[in-house]
């Protein structure tokens, strides 16, 4: 098996080694149905809902907020806290396509 060698500057070979997931972390696919049941089910307290009534200026600019605070966490901070960062831009853009109507597969046929 090919392996993969990674370095400050990123990673060289095969990345994909989802093996390495605990039971407690989910999958951009899981959040996304996790968050498509928010929209449906629209229970009390939840922070997606509420993202999803501020509308799509709101979301919008969410989603630069984030993906600025992962540009800055990635020069500036360390790996960890850029992951948390890199958490939350996914978070904001699922709730970005959610509220456009968009489903995993509009997005993954362009990738
Ligand atoms: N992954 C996330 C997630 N990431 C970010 N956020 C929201 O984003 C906020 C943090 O973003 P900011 O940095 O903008 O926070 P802030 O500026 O301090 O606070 P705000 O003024 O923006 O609220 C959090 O307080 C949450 O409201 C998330 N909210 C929910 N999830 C997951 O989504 C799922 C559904 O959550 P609910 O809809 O709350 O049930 C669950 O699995 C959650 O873990």
């Amino acid at each position: 098996m090919a392996s993969t060698t990674c370095t400050r500057g990123g990673c060289d070979g095969p990345i994909a080694d989802l093996g390495t997931l605990s039971d407690e972390m989910k999958t951009f696919d899981q959040l996304f149905g996790e968050l498509t049941d928010r929209q449906r089910q629209r229970p009390a307290g939840s922070a997606t809902v509420a993202a999803l009534d501020a509308g799509v200026h709101a979301q919008g600019k969410k989603v630069v907020e984030e993906a600025a605070e992962v540009w800055m966490a990635a020069e500036h901070e360390s790996a960890e806290r850029t992951a948390e960062e890199i958490s939350q831009l996914l978070y904001r853009i699922q709730v970005i396509m959610l509220g456009r109507g968009l489903g995993l597969e509009d997005v993954y046929r362009h990738l």
